[in-house]
């Protein structure tokens, strides 16, 4: 039976000192009287962090040397040591990250198998697109799905200038991979998107012009103020920055992602695409190797069709996994 160690008495405990055995005392975690904090912003080898016990105050921080090279991304849990005070010209230092709960990773393209971090730990991603004006791009789309699925994000589906063009076609699209959907217009203050994003941790995407930055600025007041800020650290103000969290004054925090305007996806294997699908994951392991999972003509062996013969899934699901799949390997963006 599992015991608490605090109810251990002394009797409980057997010491064994013997070979390998380190004093005690050099076993205290160093820092401990480091403080946590989510990384809000990044800006040349500087990290803006917000303290969880005063999100307001933004300390800036390096990274401490013992870390080395330690990628540390907005969204990361960090601990702080040295000045947090937060005042200007005062530099904190990180001296750990904490393991990540999601990853938003991409690839810079389909050949460059490098992989990056864009965003840690957001608990769902937001994928903005217009119904028109521009109209909808299916292929991106499916790649931010890939990128949830794969990364430990929940998908949602942002579907904006609902007063230019209906939802319904686009809704039909995705309704076999149960992605929650919710439809705005600049006109219109939506309470389901507030409500889906009030206390959470989200990521947005989406392609120039379909209307995020409307958005985040009705979610989040002096919205622009903040990202100039931060964009301002150190360089010009009209720099991009690849993500910048924002406070929602409901509780949570959005993650824009101005640099993210296409997913590399050269990083994800289909097993692992298909592992966040339960219905299947079981299938796949009947699989010949190698396993492509697209079915005939690419690979007529794939067990994933047991699953829909069997009748455990609709064939509908399986094809949009499919299309998930391809989209893996596709270029559009
Ligand atoms: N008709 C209509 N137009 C909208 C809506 N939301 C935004 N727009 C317009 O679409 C254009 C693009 O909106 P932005 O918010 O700048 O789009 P963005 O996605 O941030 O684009 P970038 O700034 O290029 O990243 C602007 O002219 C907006 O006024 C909407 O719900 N309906
Ligand atoms: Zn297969």
């Amino acid at each position: 039976m599992h015991r608490d160690w605090r109810t251990l008495d002394e009797s409980d405990v057997r010491v064994r000192p013997g070979k390998g055995s380190r004093p005690r005392s050099k076993r205290r975690p160093a820092h401990a009287d480091a403080v946590s904090a989510m990384v809000v912003a990044v800006d040349r080898g500087r990290w803006r962090c917000a303290l969880d016990d005063d999100p307001e105050r933004i300390v800036t921080a390096m990274r401490a040397r013992e870390l080395g090279r330690t990628p540390i991304v907005v969204g990361d849990r960090v601990k702080l040591v040295g000045d947090v005070s937060g005042t200007p010209d005062t530099l904190a230092r990180i001296v750990r990250v904490l393991e990540r709960e999601s990853v938003l990773r991409r690839t810079a393209d389909d050949t460059d198998p490098y992989e990056r971090v864009v965003v840690a730990n957001a608990e769902q991603l937001l994928i903005v697109t217009s119904l028109a004006d521009p109209p909808p791009r299916t292929g991106f789309i499916d790649r931010c799905l890939v990128a949830c699925y794969t990364g430990g994000l929940d998908p949602v589906l942002c579907l904006t200038k609902a007063d230019l063009a209906s939802p319904d076609e686009l809704l039909a699209y995705y309704a076999d991979l149960d992605v929650p959907a919710v439809v705005t217009r600049y006109d219109e203050d939506s309470p389901r998107l507030r409500e889906i994003l009030r206390g959470r941790v989200s990521a947005l995407v989406g392609h120039s012009g379909v209307g995020k930055s409307t958005l985040v600025n009705r979610l989040v007041p002096d919205a622009d103020l903040a990202t100039g800020e931060v964009s301002a650290i150190g360089k010009g103000r009209h720099t991009s920055v690849a993500a910048v969290a924002l406070p929602l004054p409901e509780g949570g925090w959005v993650i824009d992602t101005p640099g993210v305007r296409s997913f590399g996806l050269a990083h994800v294997t289909p097993d692992e695409l298909v592992a966040a699908f339960p219905q299947f994951a079981e299938a796949a392991e009947e699989c010949p190797p190698n396993c492509g999972h697209l079915g005939a003509p690419e690979d007529p062996d794939c067990a994933l069709d047991d699953v829909v013969a069997s009748g455990e899934a609709s064939s509908a699901r399986l094809e949009s996994l499919r299309r998930l799949l391809a989209s893996r390997t596709g270029t559009e963006v």
